[in-house]
């Protein structure tokens, strides 16, 4: 297990790039799955969660040719359906949460797939049903072994059909989606999940070949077509990145500006830190975030407290609430976080309550914060980081933190964000492996 050393209490300042998007990665990286043809694919982050995905995908047959440090080739014109029934593929499909999106193609392109119960986040149940609800809808037959390996398969081609998905899961939108394509007939999903993920998922598929209607909104349309051809395709800068620099600099009373942030993509999250009293100049498609000394939660009109809360797209991203949480610690005023999709997210609270933040955790769901207003700096404490999120939220609190802090556990956060460690430090951070 790795740690970080963090001494805390410094300003950074510079400019900094965000990385391609993690969860658009995954489920991009799937859809190769869906042609014979060479798929090329930019902007692709360097992590831990995409180089697994990209490794599953190596052994399962796919021809991966690296052409520049953020470009590969992908070619699933060999699959080889054998490996599936290895140990190793078992423990493969484990490691990360993205590889559940193998489901879809696999099912669609080879009638058949098999995966244990995916890994990712521990932040609560994170069911499949809509998965697998979705895929059966299709005309795919599930096989449970155990309770947490799936057997999926058809006879013949997917059919379309019409659902109404129960929750607009954002993974499970991507399985389906994938499944849709090359099914026979029209298949109408209502309820769809639509974060920017899945709106690249789709304009890929199209250029594919594939004949989807209502992208970016709750209904898809989708009229399955026999075979999808190659394409190239760039990864969006990574939201949640985005924000997590956004956070950084106003808790370190950082000057920074994040660069070509593609500003139309990221909903809320602009106006989100905004409640929070953090200033935001678009500069271009640059963010700048001026260094501030002090920044005040806004209140409801009448003046009662103001509530963070998490939502489907295009509500506010569940994944930036631990950020938001953090921020909010050294913010003048009171904030409740309400975070509604996940049940244990908000655990991490702990951690800052004894840096010295004044949090009460009301339930597993919601936090009220008591910002200090930057008049008592939290100081450095030995933590360990239970989940991606509040991993890089912890970070945040020990650079701004008073002495040392040491983060236990950071291929956590290394899931998900690219040689942080290294990025921050160029910006004046003093992080040091261990
Ligand atoms: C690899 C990947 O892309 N992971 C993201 C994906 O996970 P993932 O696709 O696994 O998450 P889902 O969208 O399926 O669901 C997230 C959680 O919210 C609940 N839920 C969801 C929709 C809904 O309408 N009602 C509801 O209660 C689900 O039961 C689940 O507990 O989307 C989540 C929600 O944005 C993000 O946190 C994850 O980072
Ligand atoms: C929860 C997340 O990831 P995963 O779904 O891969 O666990 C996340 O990216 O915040």
């Amino acid at each position: 297990m790795a740690s970080f050393e963090v001494i805390g209490g410094k300003a950074l300042k510079g400019e900094i790039v965000p990385q391609g998007a993690k969860n658009e990665a995954l489920q991009i990286l799937c859809a190769v799955l869906l042609t014979d043809e060479p798929v090329t694919i930019s902007n692709i982050p360097e992590i831990r969660d995409v180089n697994k995905l990209i490794e599953l995908l190596r052994d399962m047959g796919v021809k991966v040719g690296k052409l520049s440090p953020d470009t590969y080739r992908f070619q699933a014109d060999a699959v080889n359906l054998d490996y599936l029934d290895t140990p190793e593929f078992v423990a493969q499909g484990r490691a990360l949460r993205g590889s559940v999106m193998i489901l879809g193609p696999m099912l669609a392109r080879f009638g058949k797939c098999q995966l244990p119960k995916p890994g990712g986040d521990k932040i609560g149940r994170r069911p499949l049903d809509t998965h697998f609800v979705g895929l059966e809808k299709l005309g795919g037959k599930l096989t449970l072994e155990g309770k947490d390996f799936y057997r999926i398969s058809t006879e013949g081609r997917l059919h379309g059909a019409y659902m109404l998905l129960d929750e607009a899961s954002v993974t499970g939108t991507a399985n389906i989606v994938m499944g849709a394509v090359l099914a026979e007939g029209i298949t109408t999903i209502y309820n769809a999940a639509c974060e920017p993920y899945l709106q690249q998922l789709c304009k890929m598929l199209v250029r594919m070949g594939a004949k989807i209607n209502g992208i970016g909104s709750n209904l898809l349309t989708i009229e399955g077509v026999e075979r999808l051809g190659g394409t190239e395709h760039r990864m969006l800068p990574d939201m949640i990145e985005i924000g997590s620099f956004i956070g950084l600099a106003a808790m370190t009373g950082s000057e920074i500006t994040i660069k070509d942030c593609q500003i139309q993509e990221l909903g809320l999250i602009p106006d989100t830190f905004r409640k929070l009293g953090i200033q935001l100049e678009f500069r271009g498609d640059d963010i700048f975030v001026p260094a501030q000394e002090h920044y005040e939660i806004a209140t409801y009109l009448d003046g009662s407290i103001l509530t963070i809360s998490d939502h489907t797209w295009p509500g506010l991203t569940p994944d930036l609430l631990s950020v938001l949480l953090v921020v909010a610690t050294q913010a003048k005023g009171t904030v409740l976080i309400h975070q509604k999709m996940f049940e244990s997210r908000l655990f991490f609270v702990d951690k800052l309550i004894d840096m010295g933040a004044q949090i009460i955790l009301c339930d597993p769901h919601r936090a009220t914060v008591i910002g200090l207003d930057q008049r008592n700096q939290l100081h450095g404490i030995t933590m360990t980081s239970p989940d991606i999120r509040a991993g890089v939220a912890l970070l945040i609190a020990a650079l701004s933190a008073d002495g040392r802090s040491v983060i236990e556990n950071v291929e956590q956060i290394d899931r998900g964000y690219q040689y942080i460690d290294k990025r921050l430090t160029a910006l004046g951070a003093q992080i040091r492996r261990l």
